[in-house]
């Protein structure tokens, strides 16, 4: 007599979720499809935030930020092909930003793939993947996804952040598998992201250069800001008394007001400093590869990096400090005062203050002006001006001109709660930044975005509305790329290369989706639009009018155009 002994199994579906769940992440950004949707829809009805987007970039955007914001990564789900190369430039920034999030995307059957024998959106995904993120893996069996997740979170968190992409083939999905064989499966991944300590010899090397400074400086970078050490890092500026600047997205580990920080002379110091601690910043692009006219004389670098080979990356660095930032920066503050190192010389704390004063009055005289339109400095003083009643507001940026003057006159009071287009400079991470901030945080956004960087992500106006998310987006809007004015020279009927519809209204698009649209042509009717946006809680945009004729071509980076034909 044959026994019916029922089984009890499940599938590849459930562990997913089941594998996620069990290591504490509990939202997903992506847009839905085939491999995917129901995917989607299980992890809602399990009780994870399923958050669904328009494009697949705007969707990994928020994934990365929520990574940057938690030190977890962020999860982005896409469909196969399309929809994983929509996800991949996210993916990809997030790797140069060293923010970290996971690109899950479903994908074709290796045996069909392999034979290039034409499948549904059929690519090599794994493989076209691989350049542009830290590792990527594909599961094929059902009970290699609890391994398979774990090793995706601990490739995105440990060591130097950054991107990781699991591919997912559609079948593995739907594998069954023993449910007790499948909850054995799992892995729940013990201490990700492990302290990396220094050697104390690198310690007392940093500590010996220090002592010998006559002019320090420490430079703070988002590897900092997203350490989550902010009291030593405050404590080590504070105790040493070494003046500092903060890069972008480093702004509010110390309030910007703060009286050691350089950032009102930043030129004078990059320029005239004798030994520089870079903690948590490269020596890239942003920072003239640590060479040339903006370094002046000849440095000595104290460099903080969790990664070795970012070392020696542009210039020479004297006292390599290899270690988490938190270890690192501890480590140097439990030396300080054995190290008899002394407060820099009121000669150099002098000459900064000068400087600052001067600098100060010289933007105090551009913010007074009310120019009619409005131009930048007008509308960033406005704004900054409300924001500064709102020191724990996230604050997203982009844009050419709408980013160098936001980041030099909008103060941050607060850690982790500037975020902009970071390392490469890239358009378009304002949206999905938005959503991805107010998801993590819960707390209120503003976005001020250039009109032409917010084109890039503007349908999520729409994810916005329908998740209510109290996000407050101001379009500065002159009428262009970078400005309205080009013209075609042929005199032909179509616009120059870089101007938009004259005097387009984008605060009717949120209307369209229930949001509030303001519109703006004065700093009081911006600052008024934007005390009520912030308060009402609710999705709303602001058209900011701004000259037309204010912006520079690529704004600070004009230098980065190549001579063009048309200029000769
Ligand atoms: C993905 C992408 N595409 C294009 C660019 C080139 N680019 C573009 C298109 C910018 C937009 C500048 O116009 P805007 O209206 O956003 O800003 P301002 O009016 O403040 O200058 S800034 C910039 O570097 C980019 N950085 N990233
Ligand atoms: N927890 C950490 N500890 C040490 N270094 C870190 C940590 N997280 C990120 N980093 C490093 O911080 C650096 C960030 O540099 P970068 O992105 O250039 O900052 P910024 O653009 O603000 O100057 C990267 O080199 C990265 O390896």
């Amino acid at each position: 007599m044959t026994h019916n002994v029922s089984v009890e199994v499940t599938d590849g579906f459930h562990l997913v979720i089941d594998a996620l769940k069990h290591n504490d992440i509990d939202t997903i950004f992506g847009l839905v499809g085939i491999p995917i949707t129901d995917l989607a829809r299980l992890a809602q009805a399990e009780g994870m935030r399923f958050i669904g987007f328009r494009h697949e970039q705007n969707a990994g955007n928020a994934a990365a930020i929520a990574g940057y914001m938690t030190k977890k990564p962020g999860i982005c789900l896409t469909v196969s092909a399309p929809g994983f190369l929509n996800g991949l430039t996210a993916l990809a920034n997030a790797t140069t930003n060293c923010f970290p999030m996971i690109l899950i995307s479903g994908s074709s059957e290796r045996e069909i793939v392999d034979l290039q024998q034409g499948d549904y959106e059929e690519m090599d995904q794994l493989n076209v993947a691989r350049p542009h993120c830290k590792a990527a893996f594909r599961v094929l069996k059902a009970e290699d996804i609890g391994i398979g997740i774990a090793r995706a979170i601990r490739a995105a968190v440990s060591g130097r952040p950054g991107g990781v992409y699991l591919d997912l083939p559609a079948q593995l999905l739907a594998q069954t598998i023993e449910a007790g064989h499948a909850q054995r499966s799992l892995v729940k991944v013990i201490d990700a992201a492990p302290r990396q300590l220094p050697a104390p010899e690198s310690v007392e090397r940093a500590l010996a250069l220090l002592k010998d400074a006559k002019k320090p400086l420490i430079l703070l970078g988002k590897g900092a800001a997203y350490a989550q050490a902010d009291a030593d890092i405050r404590a080590f500026v504070e105790r040493t008394g070494i003046p500092y600047l903060p890069m972008s997205m480093a702004k509010g580990l110390l309030p910007d007001t703060h009286a050691q920080s350089a950032s009102a002379a930043r030129s004078f110091v990059l320029a005239e400093a004798d030994v520089v601690v870079l903690v948590g910043a490269r020596l890239n692009w942003l920072l003239a590869h640590g060479k040339g006219k903006t370094w002046g004389k000849p440095k000595q670098f104290v460099q903080i990096d969790i990664a070795p080979t970012e070392m020696d990356s542009n210039v020479a660095i004297a006292a390599p400090l290899v270690g988490d930032i938190g270890s690192c920066v501890g480590a140097l503050l439990a030396g300080l005062d054995g190290a008899g190192i002394d407060k820099p010389d009121s000669e150099w704390l002098g000459a900064i203050a000068q400087r600052k004063e001067q600098n100060t009055a010289k933007m105090a005289a551009l913010l007074d002006k009310n120019p009619v339109p409005m131009n930048f400095h007008s509308a960033l003083r406005s704004i900054r001006d409300v924001l500064k009643e709102y020191p724990d507001i996230n604050l997203v940026n982009e844009g050419a001109n709408t980013l160098d003057f936001a980041r030099s006159i909008i103060d941050q009071y607060q850690p982790r709660k500037r975020f902009d287009s970071g390392t490469w400079g890239i358009m378009g991470i304002g949206m999905g930044f938005a959503i991805g901030a107010a998801v993590t945080s819960g707390k209120p956004v503003v976005a001020v975005e250039g009109d032409s960087a917010f084109g890039f992500s503007g349908m999520e106006l729409e994810t916005i509305c329908r998740y209510e998310l109290p996000v407050t987006t101001i379009v500065f809007n002159n009428n262009g790329v970078y400005r309205g004015t080009d013209v075609n020279p042929t005199g032909g009927k179509d616009v120059a290369p870089t101007v938009f519809v004259k005097n387009a209204r984008y605060d009717k698009m949120i209307e369209a989706f229930g949001g509030i649209g303001y519109h703006a042509t004065t700093p009081e009717e911006l600052a008024r639009a934007l005390c009520e946006a912030i308060a009402s809680g609710k999705p709303a945009l602001i058209n900011a009018v701004i000259d037309e004729t204010a912006g520079t071509e690529s704004g600070r980076l004009t230098n980065l155009n190549p001579q063009s034909a048309a200029k000769k």
